[in-house]
């Protein structure tokens, strides 16, 4: 581990990164990159350089991927650990974590999510403000869960898969990788093709 933080993307999902390694208090300093030139401060943490500089920084910096689309940070994430950079979870101290539970690398938690015992979750996942996920989940990497979304027990999240404000999926479902559910949306049964859903029941729209 490093003495600083740098955080890639200054915008609001970057924001609430950065509020939660503030939170977790182990870094002497946190910074941003950010491909808004005009952009110099961000929540009141410096903007040092632009997000294709990060390879500057590896040995001094531990690096986290603060962009909420789950492609680019994949990409992002991938390139770090080629070059070895020292990636960080981010687990806000007002979460809950169950027994057992694991949690990948380059992953944020955020304040008031509740994960009980024996969930699985990958790598550069989101596991966004104050969602529930119950016993024995699993999501694959790079998955976002967005603000208020309930998996009930035994859920499996394919990767890639973004799941929209207040989504809820019922007991024992597995969704397939890179779906993306709508805004509300209430799954029952099994999504095995990629796509867009949503309403209640959740269908499949795109
Ligand atoms: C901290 C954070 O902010 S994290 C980010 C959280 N953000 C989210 O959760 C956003 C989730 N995204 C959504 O729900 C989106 O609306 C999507 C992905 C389902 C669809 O987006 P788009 O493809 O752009 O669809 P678009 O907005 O053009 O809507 C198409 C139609 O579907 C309807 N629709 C869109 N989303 C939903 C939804 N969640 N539930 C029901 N109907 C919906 C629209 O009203 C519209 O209907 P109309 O044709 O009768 O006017």
């Amino acid at each position: 581990m490093n003495k600083n933080l740098l955080i890639i993307g200054a915008s609001g999902h970057g924001k609430v990164v950065a509020d939660i390694a503030l939170k977790i208090g182990k870094w002497d300093s946190i910074s941003f990159l950010d491909d808004n030139k005009n952009k110099k401060i961000s929540m009141g943490l410096n903007v040092i350089g632009n997000t294709t500089r990060f390879v500057d920084y590896i040995k001094e910096y531990d690096i986290f991927v603060g962009i909420g689309n789950n492609k680019i940070r994949r990409e992002i994430y991938n390139t770090l650990k080629q070059i070895g950079a020292s990636i960080p979870t981010l687990i806000h101290p007002n979460s809950v974590i169950g027994s057992d539970v694991k949690v990948g690398e380059g992953t944020v938690i955020m304040a008031g999510v509740i994960i009980n015992c024996c969930t699985t979750i990958g790598k550069g996942c989101i596991i966004n403000t104050g969602s529930t996920l119950d016993h024995d989940n699993e999501l694959e990497n790079f998955v976002h869960l967005s603000p208020g979304v309930h998996l009930a027990g035994s859920v499996k999240i394919g990767s890639d898969s973004w799941l929209g404000v207040g989504s809820v999926v019922k007991n024992n479902i597995e969704i397939v990788e890179n779906t993306t559910l709508g805004a509300g949306a209430v799954v029952v049964k099994d999504i095995n093709e990629a796509g867009v859903y949503i309403g209640i029941p959740a269908r499949r729209v795109k």
